[in-house]
């Protein structure tokens, strides 16, 4: 058995056709525009490339963008009060603060002095919060990205099936569990403390692996048929990109498997635009 490819550019595809399409009807409807800021501080390399590809996703999608760019000097304080600012113009729906930041800058303040109503990106607290309990707020992107993905093969709801994440990390993996459980998955969350990953792993129908490591999930580990959706961004010995999924083994028992790249990468721009454009309309009917 070779496992069918989840295609993300492809579904992005789709589903930025559907958000420019919700953004002409909201203008004609009401005058509003999307608006996203988005904030980059210092000179990160790939972090360049992603803020040019929301700015240009945002233009493709008819939305209004910013983007800020300022130097790794600026201090914790200016970037508070950029924010603050940001969170008062009400042409902007979302607001974005580009990660990593430089060390000097608590990542956690910045992120929760964004407005919840503007926080598009979903990491802030109240946010999480909603999520965990049910309530609207916007979802992280990238395990949105990950359930949109699901949905496209026909696993909307999950009831009696068994998803393990591999990953506990604030932005995807503990964001992943909550939305797999509203989705009525059985949730297993693994990590670094897991006795036996493989043991886990073998018993799960959906796989999501989101460590940032390569080889993390190999066949031997995979149920036949499972569904492994690869969250990871890694660089092989070559330097080529790669997952936290060893792709070429683990697509031999798989039912379904993400690529990377290609797969769950394009999806969190896809989805910051979602949310974006949620935003904008529950700012058209407040
Ligand atoms: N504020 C945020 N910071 C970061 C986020 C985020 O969601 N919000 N996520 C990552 C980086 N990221 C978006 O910002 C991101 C990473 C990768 C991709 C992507 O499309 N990857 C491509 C490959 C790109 C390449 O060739 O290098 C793929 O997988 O096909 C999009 C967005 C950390 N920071």
């Amino acid at each position: 058995m070779t496992a069918q490819i989840i295609d993300g550019k492809a579904l992005s595809a789709q589903l930025r056709t559907e958000v420019a399409a919700r953004a002409a009807a909201l203008k004609a409807k009401s005058g509003i525009t999307p608006g996203l800021a988005v904030i980059l501080v210092g000179d990160n390399q790939a972090s360049q490339v992603y803020v040019r590809n929301k700015v240009k996703a945002c233009e493709e999608a008819g939305f209004h963008s910013v983007l800020e760019k300022y130097d790794a000097a600026m201090t914790e304080a200016e970037l508070l009060a950029r924010v603050e600012a940001l969170n008062n113009d009400p042409t902007i729906h979302g607001i974005l603060v580009q990660l990593p930041l430089p060390k000097h800058i608590d990542d956690h303040k910045v992120i929760e002095t964004i407005s919840p109503a503007k926080d598009v990106d979903g990491f802030h607290v109240a946010s999480a919060g909603a999520l965990m309990v049910g309530e609207v707020g916007f979802k992280a992107c990238t395990p949105y990205g990950c359930m949109r993905m699901l949905e496209s093969i026909g696993m909307k709801d999950l009831r009696g099936k068994h998803a393990v994440v591999i990953g506990r990390s604030n932005i995807v993996g503990k964001p992943m569990a909550m939305m797999l459980l509203a989705a009525n998955a059985t949730v297993t969350i693994t990590h670094s403390g897991t006795a036996d990953l493989g043991a886990m792993t073998r018993q799960a129908d959906v796989v999501v692996a989101a460590v940032g490591k390569r080889n993390v999930l190999t066949r031997d580990m995979v149920k036949p048929g499972a569904v492994v959706i690869d969250v990871g961004m890694n660089r092989d010995d070559d330097g080529k990109l790669c997952g936290d999924v060893d792709y070429e083994g683990v697509r031999q028992v798989a039912g379904w498997i993400t690529p990377v790249p290609g797969g769950v990468g394009p999806m969190t721009i896809t989805m910051l635009l979602v949310n974006t454009m949620e935003s904008a309309e529950r700012a058209a009917n407040a």
